[in-house]
């Protein structure tokens, strides 16, 4: 493996924080050697899968999602895409690049959108105890609405990490929008919280996403017992658990961009980026 000397004299990035308080590294371009990265990553053979969920209208997302990932989402690694989806017939059936398979999950689906999004913890966390764990390393979760713009690889993996919210990197924890009821699950208090991190985009190890789910699902089951819901949904009961069980890793926003906030100079790459939808539309 030939690369340039790293040297311990010279930073990254002098224009954003590239490591947490807690030592998690935080991914912005021009941070890592991806030519390192991939090698260290082939010598383990890794395997990447990504859920992603195509309920009701929110199939007509998935052809973009899938034939950009195809090209932008850990090329040359092996890749399991798992969608789940309440209507088989309406998943295009893509020709993929070797070593990527398409795996389509039926699922019956929800009535209300917020039940659809939330109840995805509770089904990825099932799938990853019977499925997933046997089928691959990492898990990559995504909102439908997203298409891949540059790249995205191996670099995002780590036991388990979250997303920077794009409209949120530069706020102050009175801004954030977590959960501030005192008897909801996923209540923050207004003291606390590190990042807002968005619930379009999350992963890590199977292990690792398990608990993950597992905490979120079970934080709206108990919410839902006292007839309540966090304010917004499975993010909002993320961002509990990446309160108290730190990332080991954090992608910045590049990772989750939505051009609703335009350029910043921070954001030298939008590498994934929301897909405007009408809600009026998609939603019923
Ligand atoms: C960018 C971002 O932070 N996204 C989060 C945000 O709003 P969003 O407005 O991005 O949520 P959304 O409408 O994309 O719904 C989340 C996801 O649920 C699935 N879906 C939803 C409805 C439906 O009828 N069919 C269906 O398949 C689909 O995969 C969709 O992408 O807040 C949601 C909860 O309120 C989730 O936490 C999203 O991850
Ligand atoms: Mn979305």
């Amino acid at each position: 493996m030939l690369y340039g000397k790293p040297n311990l004299l010279f930073a990254s990035r002098s224009d954003v924080m590239v490591l947490t308080p807690w030592l998690a590294p935080i991914i912005w371009n021009g941070t890592y050697n991806l030519d390192i990265l991939n090698a260290l990553f082939h010598l383990r053979r890794v395997r990447v899968g990504l859920t992603v969920f195509v309920i009701r209208k929110y199939k007509v997302f998935i052809k973009t999602l899938l034939q950009t990932a195809e090209t932008f989402f850990m090329v040359g690694h092996k890749v399991h895409y798992y969608i789940f989806t309440d209507d088989v017939q309406a998943i295009p059936n893509l020709s993929l690049k070797e070593g990527r398979h398409l795996v389509v999950l039926n699922i019956s689906g929800y009535k209300r959108w917020q039940d659809i999004t939330m109840r995805r913890m509770q089904l990825i966390r099932d799938y990853s105890s019977q499925k997933f764990i046997n089928e691959v390393d990492y898990l990559v979760c995504l909102d439908a609405d997203l298409k891949f713009m540059d790249h995205v690889g191996v670099e995002i993996l780590s036991n388990v990490f979250g997303v920077i919210h794009p409209g949120f990197f530069g706020e102050s924890r009175q801004v954030f929008t977590h959960e501030r009821r005192n008897y909801s699950a996923g209540y923050i208090p207004e003291d606390e919280g590190d990042f807002y991190y968005t619930g379009c985009f999350f992963g890590g190890r199977v292990e690792e996403v398990y608990k993950l789910t597992n905490f979120c699902h079970n934080a709206m089951m108990e919410d839902k017992a006292k007839n309540i819901e966090a304010l917004w949904h499975d993010e909002s009961y993320l961002n509990k658990y990446f309160l108290y069980h730190k990332p080991t890793k954090l992608l910045s926003p590049e990772y989750a961009w939505n051009d609703y906030y335009g350029s910043p100079n921070v954001v030298k790459r939008k590498r994934l980026v929301h897909v405007p939808k009408d809600y009026a539309q998609v939603r019923d």
